[in-house]
């Protein structure tokens, strides 16, 4: 990979917790407009690498470059609007009295006060923006539908919206699936690979079915280390990776 095709790198990343090491020299490279997927067991240090990279945990050693710049240590506000690193976590969180337009109208870009949302509402170019976004998480038709009417899946894509939003360099998606059904799950799926080129985004899951639907470049960790790297076919065959999942089974 050429260095100016590299979004996100990290270097060494290693986190220890009161003596547990729950990441080891972790080198990575994701590539501008990637969609990568991250699997791994549970407590294999999925989340606890996405803190890393999201200012929540800071490294014991190691350090994380984002778009050229090194961000290890960096806090949380300043890696999400300045360095524009956009996650959605797993769970919806979003204004339940308010639409599912207006969700999206506040989480837009640079609109800080309720008021300056209001008074630039006027604008063609920020309701053409609203509208691909509720097109893009395919909610356009709920525009007007109070946030806290919509079903668990719609709340999710909705969160999804309002981080597409903030118009970040990187997605990070934890579990997007979590509690869908499978329906919900493949259509989050479908979306998700829609978004990818416009967008570099790094998903988290377990749902095997959701990651050979979607990924093209996957990461497995365990036991906080990085076990293997490869597209689903090689990850698929790869025979450490076999043995790390059926052991689970
Ligand atoms: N703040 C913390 N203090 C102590 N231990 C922690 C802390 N955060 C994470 N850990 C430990 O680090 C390990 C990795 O946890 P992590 O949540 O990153 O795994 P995961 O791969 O995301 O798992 P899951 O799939 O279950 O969400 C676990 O053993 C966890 O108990």
């Amino acid at each position: 990979m050429k260095a100016e095709e590299v979004l996100l790198e990290t270097r060494n990343l290693s986190v220890e917790f009161n003596g547990f090491r729950a990441l080891t020299n972790i080198n990575m490279k994701v590539r501008r407009g990637e969609l990568r997927v991250i699997i791994g067991p549970n407590g294999a240090g999925k989340t606890t690498f996405m803190d890393l990279v999201t200012g929540r945990t800071k490294p014991t050693e190691g350090s994380v470059i984002f778009d050229g710049i090194n961000i290890t240590g960096k806090a949380t506000a300043e890696i999400a609007g300045k360095y524009k690193i956009g996650r959605k976590f797993q769970g919806p969180n979003v204004f339940d009295n308010m639409s599912v337009k207006e969700n999206i109208e506040i989480a837009l870009e640079g609109f800080e006060t309720l008021l300056q949302c209001i008074l630039f509402k006027k604008s063609r170019a920020f309701k053409e923006r609203v509208n691909e976004i509720l097109n893009k998480i395919d909610l356009y038709d709920y525009r007007h539908f109070a946030a806290g009417d919509l079903s668990h899946g719609q709340r999710q894509w909705l969160e999804m919206g309002m981080v597409i939003a903030q118009n970040p360099k990187l997605i990070i998606l934890d579990e997007p699936t979590a509690g869908m059904t499978a329906r919900e799950t493949y259509k989050t799926g479908e979306m998700i690979k829609k978004l990818q080129g416009e967008h570099t985004i790094i998903v988290v899951e377990h749902d095997m079915d959701f990651v050979r639907q979607v990924a093209e470049y996957v990461t497995v960790l365990n036991y906080g280390e990085l076990l293997a790297e490869g597209t689903m076919e090689e990850i698929q065959e790869n025979q450490e990776v076999i043995a790390v999942y059926l052991k689970e089974d």
